[in-house]
């Protein structure tokens, strides 16, 4: 086994992390930006195999990156579950909203989802064709809370309110639309492994926002259950699972969900995660991604404290969260000739 990203989630502590970046294809390059404008829009780039297969080869070719993530969205699940999607430039997703059984009883059937999600396993194919054979290919979903909470509110939102009130309120409800996303991620994961993903990662962004035993039982329970179902049906698939601003919570998600790959955000530090997280397996992280955008002598020195913090186990360099579309590429190449040493 070559790939570098395989032997760091095999459990594997290497002299140097490999690397990737959340949201390396994105606005912050001039050529994304001039693809994105030949699809036309955000969702047409996402369904054009040949156009989203290029913008996930495009940060590989300018920076040689250990792994690929594919280019899609978290937000195709829904849309392929029957939801209304469109994005509004300048402000971020829009969808039809879940808030009672009726909503809900107009989604689609599980199986249902290949009509719609089709061309993203022919990206998928593509890419198995196209990257350098040391890339490693990693497919994703959003986890079902994180997913829920745009289902329910039908848009991004600061405190995932209608999500919590929904929960709050009609926890039947609220436990059926997460059971279904639950599936249907189950069969869009398997789907992309099918078409050659060969690490699947699993996206909580607002894991945050769940506390106590809301947190053990619809962020915990979910990976577990998503993780456990990919691994039964494609022995050996590595899971990375990504409670964003889990902060406590990450201690012990390894086992509570058999993730291979605890991914960490940067509002812990990375010393906090190797006595605490890392201990447990493989940790992905956790450099601000604002570094991206001021460079300079506080990049070198922060990237390295995550280097050298995270050194005595088995890492994946990435970055707290998304790269921003403000950041200077110049930057980006300075993160990985400190980390590379070159
Ligand atoms: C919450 C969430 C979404 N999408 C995603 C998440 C979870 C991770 C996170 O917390 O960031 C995940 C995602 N979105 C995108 C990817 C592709 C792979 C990658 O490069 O990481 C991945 C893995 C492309 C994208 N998804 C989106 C863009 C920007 C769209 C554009 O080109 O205008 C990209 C490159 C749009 C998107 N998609 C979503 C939002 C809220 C937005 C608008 C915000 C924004 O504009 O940055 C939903």
């Amino acid at each position: 086994m070559t790939k570098t990203i395989l032997r760091a989630l095999a459990g594997e502590t290497l002299p140097t992390p490999p690397i990737w970046m959340m949201r390396q294809a994105g606005r912050y390059l001039p050529e994304y930006k001039a693809t994105r404008a030949q699809a036309g829009d955000f969702l047409s780039l996402c369904y054009n195999p040949e156009l989203a297969a290029e913008v996930t080869l495009q940060p590989i070719r300018r920076y040689g990156f250990d792994a690929a993530i594919l280019f899609a969205d978290i937000l195709l699940l829904p849309q392929a579950l029957g939801a209304d999607l469109w994005f509004v430039t300048g402000e971020g997703p829009r969808l039809s909203t879940i808030t009672s059984e009726e909503d809900f009883g107009k989604l689609k059937p599980v199986h249902a989802i290949d009509d719609t999600l089709s061309p993203v396993y022919e990206t998928i194919r593509i890419l198995r064709r196209e990257l350098p054979e040391e890339t490693t290919l990693i497919g994703f979903a959003g986890a079902p809370w994180t997913v829920a909470t745009y289902m329910i509110a039908g848009r991004g939102t600061p405190d995932q309110g209608p999500a919590h009130a929904l929960k709050d309120g009609n926890r039947a409800l609220f436990e059926q639309l997460l059971g279904k996303i639950t599936e249907g991620t189950i069969e869009y994961l398997s789907r992309q492994i099918e078409a050659g993903a060969e690490v699947v990662k699993i996206f909580d962004s607002w894991a945050g926002s769940l506390k106590g035993a809301d947190f053990d039982r619809y962020a915990k329970e979910p990976a577990r259950i998503i993780t456990e179902a990919l691994k039964r049906r494609h022995p050996g698939i590595p899971v990375i699972a990504f409670p964003r601003q889990a902060g406590d919570g990450y201690i012990g998600f390894h086992a509570a969900t058999g993730a291979d790959c605890v991914a960490v955000d940067d509002s812990v530090s990375p010393d906090w995660v190797a006595e605490h997280v890392q201990k447990d397996g493989c940790v992905q992280g956790n450099l601000a991604s604002s570094h991206m955008v001021t460079g300079g002598d506080a990049l070198v020195t922060e990237t390295r404290k995550v280097v050298d913090a995270l050194s005595g186990g088995p890492h994946i360099f990435n970055l707290g969260h998304g790269i921003t579309p403000d950041a200077d590429p110049e930057n980006v190449q300075l993160m990985i000739d400190t980390i590379r040493g070159s």
